[in-house]
């Protein structure tokens, strides 16, 4: 992968991965989509058939798969949580960018969603502040996405993914 994306649901990786592969004329993978078709069910079938372990597994073969390829890679806001595969996006020396938003933007994004098995509102800031660490912990970029538009974000990103390239050329 070129670059790869972190951070809490919501936060908008689906969004931006998008985007900002589109501006950088790369393909984009976006690992709950991979996993959703190399399994042949939805997320939340994934989570009721197999549980959370189930899933996870899956999200760390799929992972696997997806760092061999080229392009933006968004993960799931769960991804970087597991060591293992923090290990697998140390090893890969791809530039990581962790975007941030607080519970109560997450909230107003996501709602109560139920493709989202983990995204129970009740859940959201306790789970947000379990997670900060293992994001920062592989974090080579943090990106806040309160008040700015997806345009605006994938313009930062891109900017700074060039000025890397230009720094190791
Ligand atoms: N910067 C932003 N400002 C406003 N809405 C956003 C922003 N980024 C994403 N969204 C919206 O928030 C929701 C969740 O975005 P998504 O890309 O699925 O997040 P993630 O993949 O991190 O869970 C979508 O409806 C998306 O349109
Ligand atoms: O935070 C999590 O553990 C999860 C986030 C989801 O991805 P998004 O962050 O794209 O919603 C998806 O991978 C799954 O529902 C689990
Ligand atoms: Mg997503």
């Amino acid at each position: 992968m070129n670059v790869v994306l972190i951070g809490f649901m919501g936060t908008g990786k689906s969004t931006i991965g998008r985007g900002l592969a589109k501006r950088l004329a790369l393909t984009h993978v976006d690992l709950d989509e991979l996993i959703v078709q190399q399994s042949g069910c939805s997320i939340p079938e994934i989570f009721a058939r197999s549980g959370e372990l189930g899933f996870r597994q899956r999200e760390t073969a799929c992972l696997k798969a997806a760092m061999a390829r080229s392009g933006v890679l968004s993960t799931g806001g769960g991804t970087a949580v597991q060591a293992a595969n923090r290990a697998v996006l140390m090893a890969a020396k791809t530039p990581v960018v962790w975007l941030t938003a607080t519970p109560e933007t997450v909230l107003k994004r996501i709602g109560d969603d139920p493709n989202r098995p983990l995204g129970r509102p009740d859940q959201l800031a306790t789970l947000l502040a379990e997670r900060t660490q293992a994001y920062q912990a592989v974090a080579d970029l943090i990106i806040h996405t309160d008040d700015e538009t997806p345009v605006t974000l994938i313009d930062q990103i891109a900017f700074w993914l060039t000025a890397q390239q230009q720094t190791q050329a």
